[in-house]
């Protein structure tokens, strides 16, 4: 039985590196207890932003900006900024012992790099033959990876500096003309690694030849993370946050009425990542559940917390309620036709538009003339998907309208009367619940509310379900 950890840095805590050194990194560690451990980062909080484009607001980053073919070269100077800027955190790391000219000429190499391929690329794809959008996936992966490259590196030289027998494992993929499968790319890079003697600052990025970004986009660094896990058959995997697993969102109902979640499973887990709050990325927990290793999620900035174990078979003893979890960012799409009554298939000819337009559902509704799918997508992309979908079905009315999801959430929900003590709860702060999504098994159920009552409704199912209760 190994016994190392597997541990991913989020970016927003790379980005206060002092505290990753002492609460995580080395702190009072020394001997054995700083090895036998496997460190995955991410980039610093906010670069990959300006690789891409800002996860939340969509502002252009330099890939948005290539992808536009209107040919002109502001690209370019969006990638110098991003330079200037890996190299000025560069800079606020010197005092923690980052060689700078070193790191610098990092940065500079990989940029210029890539600089000099997207140029290349531009003028290959002038002749016609080429076209540009057959490559913009490769486009995507190749600036992702210097985010992460930069971190890794930085950590890797810092560590170093300070006595620690760290190794940079780099599986960005840069100046390496073999194309691995993602397996095989991780076994590879760990074949002679002495975990006892070496500690690994491995890139949160990974080129593979399956594409990490086509599959997962921003949800690269946690696929590395698990499939680490996984290849090298870690006992645990630890994902540092810059928050606990709480209760209900801190910055929601205040960080003094939350409750810091023990235990939970894979289950609610699962529920989270639907509802933006995510532990993990779903697909990343599939390989650490299906491999049994256990997750762990800490709160960076207490280092001395356990924080929030993870697995498949935890199951609360007492029924309760966990989570209050939700988002209110969705759009509902309703499709009410009276022509669908009787059809077999009306939701796979729906579901076909939400797939040429690359969106997923939340959840549905569905009775005999009516299916309603809830989305998270630009206002614009929605309204083309029902204008697909009208076209489809002439006498269908489609309704779109903004709502918000809540739910409340537990590893065993078998709690006698839940549902009307939450609808209560919802009616009592007078907020009306148009729908009501839950299945089954014992997980969670699922309101829907005005997009404006969001905060309300999760205070309200908090006070009523979990600080009443308590
Ligand atoms: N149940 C919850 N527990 C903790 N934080 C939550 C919860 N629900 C929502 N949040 C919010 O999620 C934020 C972190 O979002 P996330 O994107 O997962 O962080 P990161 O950027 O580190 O991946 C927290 O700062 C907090 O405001
Ligand atoms: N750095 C990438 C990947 C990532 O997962 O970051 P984080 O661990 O901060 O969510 C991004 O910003 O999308």
């Amino acid at each position: 039985m190994t016994h190392h950890t597997v541990e991913k840095i989020g970016g927003t805590t790379m980005s206060q590196f002092d505290k990753v050194l002492d609460n995580i990194l080395i702190g009072d560690r020394s001997g054995s207890q700083l090895y036998n451990r496997i460190i995955v980062v991410s980039a610093y909080g906010g670069v990959t932003d300006l690789l891409l484009e800002h996860k939340k607001n969509r502002e252009q980053g330099v890939y948005a900006l290539f992808s536009e073919s209107d040919s002109s070269w502001t690209w370019s100077d969006a990638i110098s900024k991003v330079s200037d800027h890996m190299c000025r955190i560069n800079a606020e790391l010197e005092p923690l012992g980052l060689d700078i000219s070193f790191a610098d000429r990092f940065v500079r190499e990989r940029i210029e790099g890539v600089r000099s391929c997207l140029l290349d690329l531009t003028r290959l794809c002038s002749y016609g033959h080429f076209q540009l959008d057959e490559h913009l996936m490769t486009v995507r992966e190749m600036l992702s990876a210097i985010g992460e490259a930069h971190s890794a590196h930085n950590t890797y030289q810092i560590l170093s500096a300070q006595g620690i027998n760290a190794r940079f494992v780099d599986l960005s993929g840069w100046m390496e003309t073999e194309n691995l499968a993602f397996e095989e790319k991780i076994r590879q890079a760990f074949a002679d690694i002495d975990l006892e003697n070496e500690l690994p600052i491995v890139t949160g990025y990974t080129q593979c030849r399956e594409g990490l970004m086509d599959t997962y986009d921003r949800g690269y660094t946690e696929m590395t993370f698990s499939k680490v896990a996984v290849i090298t058959e870690a006992r645990e995997g630890i994902i540092h946050k810059e928050f606990h697993l709480s209760s209900a969102d801190p910055k929601t109902v205040g960080e003094d009425k939350t409750i810091i979640i023990g235990g939970t499973n894979y289950d609610v887990s699962d529920q989270l990542s639907d509802l933006g709050m995510e532990a993990i990325h779903p697909q990343a927990a599939k390989g650490m559940r299906k491999s049994g290793i256990p997750l762990r999620i800490k709160n960076a900035f207490e280092p001395e917390h356990p924080g929030t174990l993870i697995t498949s078979e935890y199951k609360s003893t007492e029924p309760r309620v966990e989570i209050i979890a939700g988002r209110n960012d969705v759009t509902l799409v309703e499709c009410w036709d009276q022509d669908m009554v009787g059809h077999i298939d009306r939701d796979t000819d729906i579901m076909a538009h939400f797939t040429a337009f690359g969106l997923r559902s939340l959840a549905k509704d569905i009775n005999a003339n009516t299916i309603t799918h809830y989305v998270s997508a630009p206002l614009n992309t929605i309204k083309k998907l029902s204008k697909a979908i009208k076209q489809s079905f002439p006498s269908a009315d489609i309704l779109i309208r903004k709502v918000a999801l809540v739910s409340i959430l537990g590893s065993n929900m078998n709690v006698p009367g839940i549902l009307h003590e939450a609808v209560l709860a919802l009616t009592e702060a007078g907020i009306d619940v148009h729908a009501i999504h839950k299945c089954m098994r014992p997980v969670g159920i699922q309101f829907v509310v005005d997009e404006e009552l969001f905060q309300d409704a999760v205070k309200a199912l908090h006070v009523k379900l979990l600080e009443e209760d308590c």
